[in-house]
């Protein structure tokens, strides 16, 4: 398995006039499970296609275990792949699928053998062996077109291309487990590219999130949640997205806006003192609000559960909570009170403050 590190990588296609990714810095540790996130044109495949040895850098380098092979081929590089389709010979069995990357690195008949044992092993599917693709369902083929990128002893990393796309809805999220206890008993550096926030941020162990060619941010999905290093990250990652509001609204005028999850804020009666709809700052963290609609969506404990949107003097927010048995009315007056907020200063993270 190999480390992988982007140095001041950038990627120009022939005839743009920009460029499409402009200085990746990104080190991927040996046995890493990393997503790619971002948003359509954000310049994920272009990066996947530079990985994978199907496009070369056009400034800086890519490395595997310190070594440039910013010019090598995929097969040079040991690249395997994982695509949104399964690929697989249909006219060949389970097992010669599997066998087909050794073969024609002409490996020997016993390597061949145990390779294919213990991939089907870990990947549980030695019942499958003798089967035919048409005789499989989309989870089992992926399942298989991963065995094969697996198969070589000898590969340095794994790139998974949307690997959920194609499989029947009701199992992608046991493709998704299964993918991640793969990765977690093999330690195989695996790169997981996707535009879907739950994917990246389940099988990873840290996230790197892709905009308009660079990277804003690469951590941990828990620090991407709590402490997104760039607007774009608060606003992109969760769902709903971030909250923003100026730093003045919530007495912080010392810093240009404040951001905060739908989830770190709780809701009281409001009270005479603190109107909604005021331009007066509130004290830190908590600011006067006003209902302008509810969604309901579901129970938590026997009470009404769902996302409130707010409007504050300020623009709309909007938080997730208890609707006090969904007795929330339009027009509501209430206090929202925060527990944490981010702030940011040209859209990058200055302060984290814990309010509680
Ligand atoms: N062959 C090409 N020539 C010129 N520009 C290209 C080419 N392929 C992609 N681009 C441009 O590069 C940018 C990034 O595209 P890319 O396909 O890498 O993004 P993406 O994040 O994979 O998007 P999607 O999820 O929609 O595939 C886009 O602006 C796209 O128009």
């Amino acid at each position: 398995m190999a480390a992988i590190s982007l140095e001041n990588l950038s990627f120009r296609y022939p005839g743009a006039s920009e460029d499409t990714l402009s200085n990746l810095q990104l080190e991927i540790a040996d046995g890493e499970a990393h997503a790619l996130l971002g948003a359509s044109g954000a310049g994920k495949t272009t990066l996947l296609n530079i990985l994978s040895g199907l496009l070369f850098p056009s400034a800086g380098s890519l490395r595997f275990n310190g070594n440039d092979v910013s010019r090598q081929s995929g097969r040079e590089r040991r690249v395997a792949q994982v695509f949104q389709f399964p690929v697989l010979y249909e006219s060949l069995s389970v097992a010669e699928n599997l066998a087909f990357p050794l073969k024609t690195r002409k490996s020997d008949a016993g390597l061949i053998a145990e390779r294919i044992a213990y991939i089907c092993d870990e990947l549980e599917i030695c019942d499958l062996r003798e089967l035919k693709p048409a005789a499989l369902s989309l989870f089992q083929k992926q399942l298989v077109a991963v065995g094969k990128a697996l198969v070589s002893p000898d590969v340095a990393m794994v790139l998974l291309d949307e690997p959920l796309t194609a499989v029947e809805p009701r199992t992608k999220w046991r493709l998704r487990q299964t993918l991640r206890r793969i990765q977690e008993d093999l330690k195989v550096t695996m790169i997981y590219v996707t535009h879907d926030q739950t994917e990246a941020l389940t099988f990873a162990d840290r996230v790197s999130v892709l905009s308009a060619g660079g990277l804003l941010q690469t951590d941990t999905p828990e620090r991407l949640y709590a402490a997104p290093a760039h607007e774009f990250v608060g606003h992109f990652v969760g769902s709903p997205g971030m909250n923003f509001l100026p730093g003045q609204a919530l007495g912080l005028g010392d810093v240009e806006r404040v951001g905060f999850r739908p989830e770190w804020g709780t809701l009281s009666r409001g009270d005479a003192d603190s109107p909604a709809n005021t331009d007066k700052p509130a004290a830190q963290g908590s600011i006067g609000a006003e209902v302008l609609r509810t969604r309901l969506q579901g129970a938590q404990g026997g009470e009404a559960f769902g996302l409130i949107t707010l409007s504050t003097a300020h623009g709309e927010v909007t938080v997730r909570g208890p609707m006090a048995g969904n007795s929330l009315q339009p027009g509501d007056g209430l206090q929202l009170q925060l527990s944490r907020c981010v702030c940011f200063e040209n859209q990058t993270l200055v302060r984290e403050i814990d309010f509680l």
